[in-house]
């Protein structure tokens, strides 16, 4: 913490699928503090919150009087929640972020917003290992949508490998997130996105403009994750090895083999729930080394994406350079790294 007297006091906004994770990770950094969790939830959520003994706040002063009614201790709101912050990430529905963008510049509080905003709501977009620098002492910035942090992860090391020219992908996207599949899911069917590309290519290039991507996706009908198939054209020829040691050379990127018996994406899973990482939080890149395959000047890839969990490590770090704690994004992303364990699971 050198430099810093105090540990940064952290507010976040929606203890959802995202907000419930960036809680715990908040919590296990050494330089950070949960100050407190603002929502508007009444039920079993927020309650296993309260267990944890994080602090509640109610987001809407229409909800303090339904909060305190189901037994919640409430500590006040959101405005007074801010006022003992030095950042607040925001993981509420989408749409609503840009909402509360208007409180937060008003309170003169730093701000993350997550994936579900657009890019002009901040100016800026988030993947640590391809914008941390643009966001050193912003007021603001976006963590980007899970997918598009997988196309920024993967393009990016390609590019510091001098390997990318253009980058063409399709994405199945998991239907709805797992503790709601009885909502909003979809059932034998497949439903491609209504435009090509899919918003996933020109938000990776509002991270990087110099990024030739275009993306196309179709939900399918599970809920473990997303599954993307890529084809690069390189910068030149290049060997299979040249390739997969580029991917092995971003601190994120997990590979893994179908020949290990990690055959499928619930296979996976089953590996982060048997190395007890929380919630089986997969925060890699799972891409899978034997199916890289080169042929002259194209590469050919897939891997998979764990849509709740992946862009936890880059909203911890965007804490840190939005805040200016950590100028170097390597130092903070070996920090939250060795925070949550990533990397370790996987061959290097
Ligand atoms: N789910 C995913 O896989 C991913 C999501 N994202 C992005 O992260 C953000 C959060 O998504 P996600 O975690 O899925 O959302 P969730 O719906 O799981 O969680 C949002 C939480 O915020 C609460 N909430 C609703 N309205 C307000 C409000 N006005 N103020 C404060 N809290 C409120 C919700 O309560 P209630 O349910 O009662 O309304 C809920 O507890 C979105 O931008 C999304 O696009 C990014 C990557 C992956
Ligand atoms: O950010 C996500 O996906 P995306 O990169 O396809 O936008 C999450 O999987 C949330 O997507 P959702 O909008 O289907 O809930």
């Amino acid at each position: 913490m050198a430099g810093h007297d105090r540990k940064t006091r952290v507010a976040l906004n929606g203890y959802g699928v995202i907000g419930k994770r960036v809680a715990d990770a908040v919590a296990c950094q050494d330089d950070m503090e949960l100050v407190g969790i603002a929502d508007i939830a009444t039920d079993w959520r927020l309650r296993t919150a309260a267990q944890k003994g994080f602090k509640l706040f109610a987001s809407l002063e229409s909800s303090i009087d339904a909060m305190c009614k189901a037994g919640f201790d409430i500590a006040g709101t959101l405005d007074t929640l801010l006022g003992g912050a030095d950042i607040v990430v925001d993981c509420t529905p989408k749409r609503i972020g840009a909402k509360n963008a208007e409180l937060y510049h008003k309170r003169d509080v730093k701000f993350i917003l997550q994936g579900g905003e657009k890019h002009e709501v901040t100016g800026h977009s988030f993947v640590a290992e391809a914008s941390y620098a643009g966001a050193l002492g912003r007021q603001s910035t976006r963590v980007v949508s899970c997918n598009t942090t997988s196309v920024v992860r993967t393009l990016t090391a390609l590019k510091h490998a001098g390997l990318l020219h253009r980058a063409r992908g399709t994405l199945l996207r998991r239907a709805t997130d797992p503790w709601e599949s009885h909502k909003g899911g979809i059932m034998n069917t497949l439903v491609p996105e209504d435009e090509i590309p899919s918003h996933q290519g020109p938000d990776a290039q509002s991270v990087d403009p110099e990024l030739d991507v275009v993306t196309m996706a179709v939900m399918v009908p599970e809920t473990l994750a997303h599954l993307h198939y890529w084809a690069v054209q390189l910068t030149r020829k290049a060997s299979k090895e040249e390739v997969i040691d580029a991917f092995r050379s971003s601190p994120r990127i997990g590979l893994i083999r179908m020949s290990d018996g990690l055959t499928a994406i619930n296979t996976v899973k089953e590996l982060m729930a048997d190395i007890g990482r929380p919630r089986d939080n997969l925060y890699e890149v799972a891409l899978w080394e034997d199916l890289v395959t080169v042929q002259g000047d194209e590469a050919f890839y897939a891997y998979m994406v764990d849509n709740q969990a992946i862009v936890i490590p880059e909203t911890i770090d965007a804490i840190r350079a939005l805040t200016g704690r950590e100028k170097n994004a390597n130092a903070s992303i070996a920090k939250t790294n060795a925070a949550l364990g990533i990397g370790a699971p996987f061959a290097r």
